[in-house]
């Protein structure tokens, strides 16, 4: 028996660099009886301390467990927190202690996450650039960088070309956003990807007119283009749209995932390790997709241990569509808080071998990087977009 001895979190952030929510990570760390560590990490915009605190209370609860019994673990947590699948703040914080305890399973087994999962389904993830935009308002500015995005060898970006606009859109909000998605297809030619987030801001009517309007640019898919709460507004999408459609960020567990599947409202699924509720039951979803023919996209909008956490998934998947990636636009404290990089290299990010999730975190970098006080907050600039985005021109 590996005894969990202590699970602990540290709310880490510097300055604010691509995005308001990319600034701050949650770490969590699990020791064991043995001395073995695992990382996890998660972190959910504006409650970073809700979450840590989420994390002090499930110490209390699994402190002496056995960490390979991830699924008893789990059961145990949802027995005392009555509202754990109803609660971001409880499911973000047990997602990264599942994550951590994964990472000591690996660790004690001596292997990579992905070989204890179902082994090599691919050599290398290809990968989608986010993040890249940060402050285009005019359609040259995207065009610009996309140019540089494309330049590195990315063969997908993903981008929201919507500005301000929120639940509803204007002509103006239209003719914007088309300009901005036809100057990035102008740029990027026809042989890459191009993927539009709308971040789940409108409501049915204006989803549509949108479709409507950048279909003749042809996006690999359309992501949360309704507010995530709102199904019947997504069946009228799906109803009068053609193109494909993506979500999952916000879900945050199987059911709520299965739902969609069921009603065959997603064609790809982008569910976050860290909201889900962590290796343990994402390997449960992916399942659950493959079986309604639903292909993956990762969500992956957070920090160094996520993103290897997810690439031992893609390695191993048989139902993967594209991985999402902003390791090049990381602030740079997050690439260098891990020891072994996970790159990428022409569009593919590489599968980390190592045991557990495959990098080990520079602990001497803790102390200076830990946040002291209030999370930051802008109310010039919701905290969901890529910075300096939320303006027309
Ligand atoms: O698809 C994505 O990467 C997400 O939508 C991010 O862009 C979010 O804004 C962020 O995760 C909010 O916390
Ligand atoms: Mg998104």
């Amino acid at each position: 028996m590996t005894k969990i001895s202590e699970i602990e979190a540290y709310i880490l952030g510097k300055e604010v660099t691509s995005a308001q929510w990319a600034s701050l990570m949650v770490l969590v760390k699990v020791t064991t009886s043995d001395g073995r560590v695992g990382w996890g990490e998660t972190v959910s915009a504006l409650r970073a301390e809700a979450v840590a605190n989420f994390v002090k209370k499930i110490n209390t609860v699994l402190k002496g467990s056995d960490v390979f019994n991830v699924e008893k673990n789990k059961l145990e947590w949802y027995k005392h927190d009555f509202n754990m699948t109803i609660s971001l703040e409880s499911t973000t914080a047990y997602s990264a202690v599942d994550i951590a305890s994964w990472d000591v399973i690996g660790k004690e087994l001596g292997a990579p996450l992905y070989k204890l999962l179902g082994g090599k389904t691919r050599d290398k993830i290809l990968v989608y650039a986010n993040g890249w935009y940060q402050n285009c308002v005019r359609p040259e500015d995207f065009a610009d960088k996309a140019k540089e995005v494309v330049k590195k060898g990315y063969k997908a970006l993903k981008f929201d070309p919507f500005g301000q606009y929120f639940n509803d859109i204007s002509k103006r909000g239209l003719d914007m956003a088309e300009e901005r998605v036809k100057a990035v297809r102008e740029v990027v030619g026809d042989n890459v990807d191009i993927l539009i987030e709308h971040h789940g801001r409108f409501n049915a009517n204006s989803a549509i007119m949108i479709a409507k309007r950048l279909e003749k640019y042809n996006p690999l898919f359309m992501e949360e283009p309704v507010h995530p709460e709102d199904m019947e507004g997504l069946k009228k999408y799906r109803a009068n749209t053609s193109l494909r459609i993506a979500l999952g960020e916000r879900i945050i567990n199987k059911h709520q995932a299965l739902h969609f599947m069921k009603e065959g409202l997603v064609d790809f699924l982008q569910a976050d390790l860290y909201r889900i509720g962590g290796v343990t039951e994402t390997k449960k979803v992916v399942g659950i997709a493959e079986a309604f023919d639903v292909l993956m996209a990762f969500h992956n909008a957070q920090g160094p241990i996520l993103n290897a956490a997810t690439l031992q998934f893609d390695a191993f998947i048989p139902n993967f569509l594209i991985q999402e990636s902003f390791y090049d636009w990381f602030p740079s404290w997050k690439r260098e808080l891990i020891y072994d990089g996970t790159p990428v290299d022409n569009g593919y990010a590489i599968i980390p071998e190592r045991p557990g999730l495959g990098v080990e975190v520079n602990e001497k970098m803790l102390e200076s990087l830990k946040v002291k006080g209030e999370e930051y907050f802008n109310p010039e600039e919701p905290v969901w977009v890529v910075k300096g985005t939320w303006k027309d021109y």
